[in-house]
């Protein structure tokens, strides 16, 4: 048997989650600003400490969209800003054997007020991006230094965004402006050519509709029926299509589980004749 093995030398490219969640970002000039636009995307509490503000970065603050901005230079212990009584809820659940509802909650609470998720540094200054590249590593803490690729956990890329579609351009560090450049000519054209955002969006009330009332349940045979609808149902139509169903549309589709609908179960005029 022949197996194609994975090209190495790439990232992990994940959708990580940074909802509620504090975030520092040392540093408020541009590169900062592209941070912060990436962050509040994603519902971070984001921190920002620097002497010097981009005015964007100030119309954020004043509309209310950031955590914390300090207007002074970046100090050691703002590492461990929001670190007290949370932390210490959290080391003293790590020796728990099994958790009960009231722990999880409890512990979903500690994380959301905990140490920083990530630290980002933006700053003009090698030798302090230096040194907090090294704090945060003793402190074991996820940390991106705009200025050196070598101490980076993750990088930052381009992103395309239609709603809750988001695709994210990676160079893997060799050329961010070619990522800027596949952005702005080949993919936003593409996706701007696309309702993406509504057949997301309808997918994801028939999927939810799916899980909740017409076939929920947590036992395997319910979850494997439940994914193999959803994958054929979902391929039946185009992306097109998919933007172009209502509510009725997606509940006479829902109506035929668990058997497969035919396209002509819901399309009876080819759309293009419409
Ligand atoms: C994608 C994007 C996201 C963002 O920052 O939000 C991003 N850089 C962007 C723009 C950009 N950055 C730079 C230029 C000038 C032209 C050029 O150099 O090409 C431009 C172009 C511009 O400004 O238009 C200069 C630069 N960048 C890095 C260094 C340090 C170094 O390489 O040593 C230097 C100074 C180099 C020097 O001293 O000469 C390092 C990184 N920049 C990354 C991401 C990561 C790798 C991404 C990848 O390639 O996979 C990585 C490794 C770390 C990180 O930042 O996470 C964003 C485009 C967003 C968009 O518009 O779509
Ligand atoms: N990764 C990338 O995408 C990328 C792109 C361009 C530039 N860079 C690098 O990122 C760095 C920042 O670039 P920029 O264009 O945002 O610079 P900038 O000059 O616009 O901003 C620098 C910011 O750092 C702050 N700062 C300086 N010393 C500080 C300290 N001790 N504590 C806290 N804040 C401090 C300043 O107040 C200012 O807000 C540069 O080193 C640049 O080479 C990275």
């Amino acid at each position: 048997m022949s197996i194609e093995i994975p090209e190495p030398n790439g990232s992990l490219m994940l959708a990580w989650q940074v909802r509620n969640r504090h975030v520092l970002l040392v540093g408020g000039g541009a590169v900062a600003l592209s941070r912060i636009e990436l962050l509040l995307q994603a519902d971070a509490k984001v921190t920002v400490v620097a002497p010097k503000i981009d005015p964007t970065i100030e119309q954020y603050e004043k509309l209310g969209l950031l955590y914390k901005v300090h207007r002074r230079k970046f100090l050691k212990d703002d590492l461990k800003m929001y670190e007290g009584e949370a932390s210490r809820k959290l080391d003293q659940f790590s020796g728990v054997d099994h958790f009960g509802p009231e722990e999880m909650e409890q512990i979903e609470q500690a994380v959301k007020q905990e140490q920083f998720a990530l630290v980002l540094t933006a700053i003009d200054d090698k030798n302090l991006s230096k040194q907090i590249y090294y704090w945060c590593k003793a402190g074991r803490m996820q940390v991106n230094i705009a200025d050196k690729p070598k101490q980076c956990d993750f990088y930052f890329g381009s992103v395309v965004r239609q709603g809750s579609i988001q695709i994210m351009i990676s160079s893997n560090g060799k050329s961010p402006r070619l990522c800027h450049k596949l952005k702005h000519d080949k993919l936003e054209p593409l996706l701007a050519s696309l309702d993406a955002k509504t057949a997301v969006d309808n997918l994801g009330k028939m999927r939810g509709e799916l899980r909740h009332r017409v076939a929920p349940g947590e036992d395997t045979p319910t979850i494997k029926e439940r994914m193999a609808w959803n994958t054929q149902v979902t391929d039946l139509f185009t992306i097109e299509e998919w933007g172009q169903f209502d509510d009725t549309a997606l509940n006479r589709l829902l109506s035929f589980y668990p058997k497969v609908p035919q396209r002509q179960d819901i399309i009876v005029v080819p759309l293009e004749n419409f």
